[in-house]
């Protein structure tokens, strides 16, 4: 890519450690490793013959530029607690794709200041400008549905034809939030430490909220959202099932296999987990009903 862009090695260094510098290294879960995590997820899924054969040199650029850049400047709280609390990041992006908004423009901020781009033609660099906008705006997880009813309906009708430049961008835009929300695909040891860093952020949140006065958001309180019920859920509404459909683009490959493998391997432990926390909830509340224990368990042999 260096080569192909005639990319000034010093400015290249100098947007990159900018990016870097950018993340919040406070944040549990919202910093530079969440971001080299995602990078290095979207190059294997760049890598994935079925995109490899078809993406051309900008494609893969914009791609891992995207990857990299995307949570930049995380305050280490979401789009609600940003509206709640009249932030100006929220006035500033009318209360939509706050977050997403403010990662995109960081992003140019810093292109722009480092001149990484400065010596393509001003198309070519704008139309790269917009393009990571949309690979990054697409993460807002609340666009969620929207991208899966398409990607759903492009597989149904066998319809996709990656020679289109917008079949290509699409598919980037899957992949970008397939890497972003991999952590559960991982091994187990390395993904309970992402969701437990996950969930520690969102307990800071819910923390701030308790001592300002404000409503708990969802998943933020310590107190009644276990880290194993959030990865269930998490697990069953987001990343299931959108790496079905990722495994049934990939046709399936090796790597969407092993996924889905540690997906389900993972989902197994958290359930486990679940129904030990429950357990020991109700001895501590006698009164409290006796879980049930789950299915899937059988599978989770490996967790203390
Ligand atoms: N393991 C996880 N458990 C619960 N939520 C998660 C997990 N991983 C990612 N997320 C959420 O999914 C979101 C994807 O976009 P963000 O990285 O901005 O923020 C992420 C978190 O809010
Ligand atoms: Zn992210």
């Amino acid at each position: 890519l260096i080569h192909h862009f005639q990319l000034d090695m010093v400015k290249l260094h100098r947007f990159l450690g900018m990016v870097q510098e950018d993340y919040h290294s406070h944040n549990p879960y919202h910093n530079a490793v969440h971001a080299a995590d995602v990078t290095q997820a979207m190059y294997c899924y760049i890598k994935e013959t079925k995109l490899a054969e078809q993406l051309t040199p900008l494609d893969v650029f914009l791609g891992l530029m995207a990857a990299a850049a995307h949570d930049v400047d995380h305050p280490g709280v979401n789009q609600p607690f940003l509206i709640k609390t009249r932030h100006h990041l929220a006035t500033l992006y009318q209360n939509t794709s706050v977050l997403e908004s403010h990662h995109w423009r960081s992003t140019v901020g810093m292109l722009r200041e480092s001149g990484l781009l400065s010596h393509l033609p001003a198309d070519m660099s704008q139309d790269i400008e917009q393009q990571l906008g949309s690979l990054i705006l697409a993460t807002d997880i609340n666009r969620q549905n929207e991208f899966l009813i398409t990607l759903r309906e492009h597989l149904d009708n066998q319809d996709m034809d990656l020679q289109l430049a917008t079949h290509r961008h699409f598919i980037l835009q899957i992949a970008l939030k397939c890497a972003d929300v991999c952590n559960p695909c991982r091994e187990w040891e390395l993904s309970r430490q992402w969701s437990e860093r996950v969930c520690e952020e969102f307990y800071r949140q819910g923390d701030l909220e308790r001592k300002f006065d404000l409503e708990i958001s969802p998943l933020c309180d310590q107190q009644t959202d276990s880290v194993p019920a959030i990865q269930i859920g998490f697990i069953s509404y987001i990343v299931e099932p959108l790496f079905e459909e990722w495994q049934r683009f990939t046709e399936p490959s090796m790597l969407s296999q092993i996924m889905m493998g540690h997906l389900h391997k993972n989902k197994a432990c958290w359930s486990r987990l679940r129904y030990v926390h429950t357990l020991a909830e109700t001895k501590t509340h006698p009164h409290a009903e006796e879980p049930e224990p789950e299915g899937g368990q059988e599978e989770a042999e490996d967790i203390p």
